[in-house]
């Protein structure tokens, strides 16, 4: 048995016609819409990432800026911008990349971008507000596994979901989305025990973990829905996700990398601005 293949190509160009449409009817009624992404790391998948979003928002009419402020960036420093940008009339839309420099704490800066232009979903008020049903911007990686899911017609009320990977971009604000749909939702990190003995226990088993291939057949039921959103760089400049490919003999539905979650994730992230 081989998977059914997730791809999430159609689905982002479905979501990028409608941004363009919005954001093109905001241009003629005005200015552009703004979106300003932060980075202070040179981790290779963030700025994948970045150059991605840049591109991307471009063809649909969005301005995009890119304010690097360098691994030396301090927690202080990194404050001081997002709270500058968040007050900036000129400016929709604020974006901090993870990872951070070493020694500073997403949570300890992230408060400082105005939860109204908060389109990552990265500030603790946005988390607090997606986690008690408040209307926010849910964090673009979250948002787009539930969309491919959507897409797909994979049911989620009453579905066992396993999420691994409990960070503040993915794990934690999907184990949310998957509980306001319903699913019975049990995290992994990396202290969890047995972790192929929670896995195997799944309908749908998303690995967001960075770590290459570290699902494999060992960890899934025969039948599974499986989503990667893992995006490693491999030595000869390809990408990586989070599960083995041998999984593909053992799960129902597999997304692959790339072409899976990742030009969703972009298109929502851009949806999130004109929003
Ligand atoms: N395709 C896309 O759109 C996106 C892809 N990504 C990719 O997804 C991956 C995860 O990103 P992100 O959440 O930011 O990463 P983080 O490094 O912030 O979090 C990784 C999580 O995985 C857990 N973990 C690490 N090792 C293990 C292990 N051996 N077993 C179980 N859990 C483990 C960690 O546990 P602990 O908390 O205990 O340390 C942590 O919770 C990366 O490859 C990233 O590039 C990210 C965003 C978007
Ligand atoms: N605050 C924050 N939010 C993030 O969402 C976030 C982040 N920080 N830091 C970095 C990671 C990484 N990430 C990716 C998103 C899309 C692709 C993507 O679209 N990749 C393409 C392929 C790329 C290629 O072929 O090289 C794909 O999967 O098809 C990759 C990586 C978001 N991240």
């Amino acid at each position: 048995m081989t998977a059914r293949r997730l791809a999430g190509g159609d689905l982002a160009a479905r979501i990028r016609a409608e941004v363009a449409e919005r954001a093109t009817a905001r241009r003629d009624a005005g200015r552009p819409a703004r979106l300003v992404i932060v980075t202070a790391t040179d981790d290779e998948a963030s700025a994948w990432y970045v150059r991605s979003i840049a591109s991307a928002a471009g063809k649909v009419g969005l301005d995009c800026d890119v304010d690097d402020l360098g691994t030396a960036a301090t927690a202080a420093g990194l404050s001081a911008r997002l709270a500058a940008l968040s007050a900036d009339p000129a400016v929709d839309g604020v974006m901090l990349q993870t990872p951070l420099p070493p020694g500073v704490a997403l949570a300890d800066v992230s408060g400082a971008i105005d939860p109204a232009k908060d389109v990552d979903g990265a500030n603790p008020l946005s988390l607090g507000r997606l986690a008690t049903g408040l209307p926010a911007y849910a964090p673009a990686t979250a948002a787009a596994v539930v969309a491919l899911l959507d897409e797909y017609d994979v049911g989620l009320a009453g579905a066992r979901a396993v999420v691994v990977g409990r960070s503040a971009v993915v794990g934690k604000p999907l184990a949310h989305l998957l509980l306001d749909r319903d699913a019975t939702v049990t995290v992994c990190h990396s202290r969890t025990r047995d972790l192929a003995a929670v896995t195997s226990s799944a309908d749908v088993l998303v690995a967001a973990v960075g770590r290459t291939h570290l699902v494999t057949p060992e960890h899934v039921r025969a039948g599974v829905v499986v989503v990667d959103v893992g995006t490693n760089p491999t030595p000869d400049g390809g990408l990586a996700g989070d599960v083995d490919p041998a999984v593909a003999e053992v799960a129902a539905a597999l997304t692959p990398v790339p072409g899976g979650v990742g030009p969703v994730t972009t298109a929502l992230l851009l949806k999130n601005v004109v929003d």
